[in-house]
């Protein structure tokens, strides 16, 4: 069990940070990377634990303290899976409104049956910048795409990503659902156990 006083939250997404804040709850004291600087680190590797890592890394080296990072995307299997690791990079930087307007383009022919998509996160834990040992904890969430956006909650392609469980998009989740469904919500349970949180 890891004894952190404070931990760095490795990400400047701010619908991220609220919902990474908001499962953490009470157990730690956390701070946000955007306190210390503004430069985001390039996203050069191939894996999502892999970018994890090196966000975390760059996180607690800025801020001196333990750092947990998040690296997530969207998996499409009638596109091989893609966007993945570049989802955030899909329209070359634009946003997430262009990201959404470009998968639904991607999308356009494929039939219902065909759009079946996994949300992914990894998210890494470094004691300290190097940290030979980062704790990993992945969590996926199956769902499909669907041919128009829906809901106002969330961030990112949550408008566009159906939920067969709850039968809604996961913009249209209240956030105390989506932080007990999601992806994110999955990595970080196993987390916290891993902690003894
Ligand atoms: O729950 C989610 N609901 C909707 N969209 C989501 C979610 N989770 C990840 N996504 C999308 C947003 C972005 O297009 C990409 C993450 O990219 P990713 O590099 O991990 O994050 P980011 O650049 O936004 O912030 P940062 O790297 O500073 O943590 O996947
Ligand atoms: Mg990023």
């Amino acid at each position: 069990m890891i004894d952190f006083k404070e931990l760095v939250l490795a990400s400047h997404n701010a619908g991220k940070l609220k919902e990474l804040q908001a499962m953490l709850g009470d157990a730690v004291r956390v701070r946000s990377i955007g306190e210390f600087s503004s430069v985001e680190p390039e996203e050069t590797g191939l894996s999502f634990v892999e970018n994890a890592i090196l966000k975390a890394r760059n996180a607690a080296r800025i801020s001196g303290l333990p750092a947990l990072a998040d690296d997530s995307g969207l998996a499409v299997d009638a596109l091989g899976g893609a966007p993945g690791i570049y989802s955030a990079r899909y329209a070359d930087g634009q946003g997430d409104a262009a990201n959404n307007a470009k998968l639904l383009a991607a999308l356009r022919d494929v039939p219902d049956a065909e759009r079946g998509a996994q949300f992914v996160c990894a998210l890494a834990l470094v004691r300290h910048a190097d940290d030979p040992l980062p704790i990993l904890c992945e969590g996926l969430w199956h769902g499909s795409i669907l041919h128009e956006a829906r809901g106002e909650h969330g961030f990112g392609y949550d408008p566009l990503f159906w939920v067969p469980e709850t039968e809604c998009s996961s913009a249209e989740l209240p956030a105390e659902q989506k932080n007990r469904l999601s992806h994110r919500a999955r990595a970080m349970a196993l987390l916290l156990q891993r902690l003894g949180l």
